[in-house]
């Protein structure tokens, strides 16, 4: 189905959504392993030590081992904390999660405020789709609007295949991101045009398959 891109989001979010729980097992299960995969080998190519993710739910992109294979490869991986009004407080993954608000799974350690998200030098987010301009769309809650512009290093969201869009619709509020994982295998960043990108990312974060 081609979704216009005057589709309300909540439209398109309920298209992508009931996709997603479409997916074939054995593709969800493929997919998910290669973004862990590949989001781990970033987080190495590009030196970061402190990442920060998130804990990915039943039909989000990484799956239930994504964040063992980020912990492995980061020195320090950030999970979100769900506050009140939808803003993201953090803590360091210690392998222990607890329950918070909406059923999420999160971190127990000691909360570090909604501004330790800018120590991290890789961001990696949930959302539906991004569009080539950057736009991205989420579950709903705002929260990553709040997140982003407290973050000043590259932003890439895990996605399934088929969820790069030509556009989104856009609201004043909305953060663009740097860029998306599409989910499958050896799959490259796909880099948008959302955020002012450092040339030497470019080289950092390229695929190794692209000899970098
Ligand atoms: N795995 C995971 N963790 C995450 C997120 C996520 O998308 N995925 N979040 C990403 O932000 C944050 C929490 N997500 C939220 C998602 C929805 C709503 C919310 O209030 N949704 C409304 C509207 C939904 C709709 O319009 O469809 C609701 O449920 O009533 C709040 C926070 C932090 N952790
Ligand atoms: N900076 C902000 N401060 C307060 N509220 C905000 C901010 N940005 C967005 N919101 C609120 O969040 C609501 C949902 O925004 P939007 O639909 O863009 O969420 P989303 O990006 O899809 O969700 P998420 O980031 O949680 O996955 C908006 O209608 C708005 O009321």
């Amino acid at each position: 189905m081609v979704l216009p891109s005057v589709s309300p989001k909540s439209e398109i979010r309920a298209h992508i959504r009931s996709v997603r729980r479409g997916l074939p097992p054995d593709v969800r299960a493929n997919a998910d392993r290669s973004l862990a995969a590949r989001a781990a080998e970033l987080i190495l190519q590009a030196g970061a030590r402190t990442v920060a993710a998130y804990v990915p739910l039943a039909l989000e992109p990484g799956g239930p081992h994504l964040v063992a294979a980020l912990a492995a490869a980061a020195e320090r991986l950030l999970l979100p904390v769900l506050l009140d009004d939808n803003d993201l407080d953090w803590a360091v993954y210690d392998g222990h999660f607890g329950t918070g608000r909406l059923g999420l799974q999160e971190p127990t350690g000691p909360r570090l405020g909604v501004a330790a998200v800018a120590t991290a030098e890789l961001v990696l987010l949930p959302g539906l789709a991004v569009a080539a301009d950057g736009t991205r769309l989420g579950q709903g809650g705002g929260s990553y609007d709040r997140v982003l512009p407290r973050v000043q290093a590259p932003t890439i969201v895990l996605l399934y295949p088929g969820e790069i869009l030509p556009e989104l619709p856009r609201e004043p509020h909305d953060q663009r991101v740097c860029g998306a994982l599409p989910g499958y295998d050896n799959a490259h960043v796909h880099w948008t045009k959302g955020c002012p990108m450092p040339h030497h990312w470019h080289s950092k974060y390229q695929s190794a398959s692209d000899g970098g």
